[in-house]
């Protein structure tokens, strides 16, 4: 009980300190000291739209980290952006997109404009030779996302999709607990990623709802599920031999539901595709087919949704919110399966539970059905290991990286500003930076690559095309 309750307050004060960071200051160790060399001047960061996601994706971050400041913003309305500007104590207020990009004392962008944007405003970024935190999705379609990371090649900027959740140590302790229960003669057998807001929490008007500006749900947050899914099929990817197995994966199925709007004020909102038919996806659950260790491939499914309700009530009409918790669950032929609960936001509390069965529960000596509990706030004892190394293929940290109260978003600053260092001041190529090996050996530890923005909007594109809908635009 009383761990419990010291649990509790740890998380609490953590999840406080992730909001209300310290000021950034530079440590020793990151130079600076007397003989050492001076550490580079902070990147300097500008934002595209007065967005609600800013704040806790990078304005918050940049305030702990010495190598990174936000240094401007712009809207589509400058007084917009003026009173953003002064309650995120930004210094300075572009008039419009177009002419943050072009400022020289800007060097890296943040997009985090509606999906139907990221692809024409990346590319002028890329253009303007600035690096570029990219939102996710990437882009509204496969085609628009190869031709942002192949302009980012040409001309040599870091661009990176911005699935903050890879970038905590919670996820690479859950790749090290999946390849731990993994064997050739206990392969994976299934992967279910589900995440679904609860409630109404986007208004209809929201961007979510609009096809034209990339709306839907399997573009919002069915994007985490498909890369989740894809992530956990890499832990164990090395127990079989198939090159580029990720080309090879297909939607079976996917049953949509479809966005009405209920509310007049929304009824004008572009909800109908361009044939004036359903657009946007309120939910989405379909089932993808991975090649796997055996000759067949597997059934994985995606189950996501904007709102979740339990019921209405009768003759008031409420809608009663439901809460699931974003969910990775993967299970063995043994029957075993290790569940990440709340992969999506990590850093506010998760668990992660093995349930051993089979031979995984024999070899462990446990009863059948036992549960063991991990969790990694930062990372763990087994960092640095050849097993970990093994397990999370796309990266992990060093121990004493990071802090308790880091967040998904801090971790992927963290990461994002290694890599444009490493091309600015380094000299790296982005290609190459792309084909490094990652782990805590590497100068950029976690990180995830182009290739894999592609295929996950090629699934997206499938998704919606199985589902009878149009691909976004
Ligand atoms: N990583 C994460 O955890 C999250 C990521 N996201 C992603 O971030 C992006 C933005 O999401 P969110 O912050 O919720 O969005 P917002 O509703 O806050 O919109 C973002 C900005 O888009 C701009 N914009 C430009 N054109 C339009 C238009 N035609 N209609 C409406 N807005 C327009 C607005 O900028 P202006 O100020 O110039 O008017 C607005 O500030 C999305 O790609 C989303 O997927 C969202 C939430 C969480
Ligand atoms: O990126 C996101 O993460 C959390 C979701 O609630 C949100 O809709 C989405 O844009």
């Amino acid at each position: 009980m009383t761990s419990w309750i010291k649990d509790g307050y740890n998380r609490f004060s953590n999840v406080y300190t992730s909001f209300y960071p310290p000021p950034n200051q530079i440590e020793p160790s990151e130079g600076g000291q007397e003989g050492e060399e001076k550490p580079p001047p902070p990147l300097r960061m500008g934002i595209l739209g007065a967005s609600n996601i800013a704040p806790i994706a990078v304005i918050l971050p940049c305030k702990s980290h010495p190598g990174i400041m936000v240094t401007a913003v712009a809207a589509r309305d400058k007084s917009k952006a003026i009173s953003y500007s002064k309650k995120h104590g930004i210094p300075h207020v572009f008039d419009d997109y177009q002419s943050l990009i072009q400022d020289d004392g800007i060097d890296v962008i943040y997009n985090a404009l509606p999906n139907a944007l990221h692809h024409r405003w990346t590319l002028e970024a890329i253009k303007a030779r600035k690096h570029v935190l990219l939102e996710k999705p990437s882009t509204s379609n496969r085609e628009q996302t190869e031709e942002v990371f192949e302009a980012a090649r040409q001309a040599n900027v870091v661009v990176l999709e911005a699935f903050h959740y890879r970038f905590h140590p919670a996820l690479h302790e859950f790749a090290f607990r999946l390849h731990s229960v993994l064997s050739p003669l206990n392969p994976l057998v299934s992967v279910k990623s589900t995440l679904k807001i609860p409630g109404s929490i986007p208004p209809e008007t929201d961007i979510r709802f609009n096809y034209d500006l990339g709306g839907g749900a399997t573009m919002d947050t069915g994007c985490y599920t498909v890369s989740s899914l894809l992530y956990t099929m890499r832990v164990a990817a090395g127990t079989w031999k198939r090159e580029k197995w990720e080309d090879e994966v297909e939607v079976r199925e996917a049953r949509p539901t479809y966005f009405e709007p209920r509310h007049a004020a929304s009824a004008a909102a572009p909800h109908l595709d361009r044939q004036g038919h359903f657009g946007v996806d309120e939910a989405m659950q379909a089932t993808l087919l991975v090649p796997s260790a055996r000759p067949q491939k597997i059934a994985c499914l995606i189950d996501t949704a904007l709102r979740t309700h339990l019921f209405t009530i009768p003759l008031i009409g409420w809608k009663v919110p439901f809460l699931v918790l974003p969910s990775l669950l993967a299970t063995f032929k043994d029957g075993t399966t290790v569940e990440f609960k709340n992969f999506v936001a990590p850093f506010l509390w998760h668990s992660i539970i093995t349930t051993h069965r089979g031979r995984t529960a024999e070899e462990n000596k446990v009863k059948p059905g036992t549960r063991t509990y991990s969790k990694a706030y930062v990372p763990g004892e087994n960092s640095g290991s050849d097993e970990m190394k093994r397990a999370a293929k796309d990266g992990h940290w060093a121990a004493g990286t990071g802090k308790e109260w880091w967040s998904t978003y801090r971790y992927q600053l963290e990461a994002f500003v290694r890599a444009v260092q490493k091309v600015r001041r380094d000299g790296l190529q982005f290609k190459d930076l792309e084909k490094e090996s990652r782990g805590p050996q590497a100068d950029v530890p976690v990180w995830v690559d182009s290739r894999e923005s592609e295929i996950v909007m090629r699934c997206i594109d499938s998704i919606y095309e199985k589902a009878g809908m149009s691909r976004r635009p």
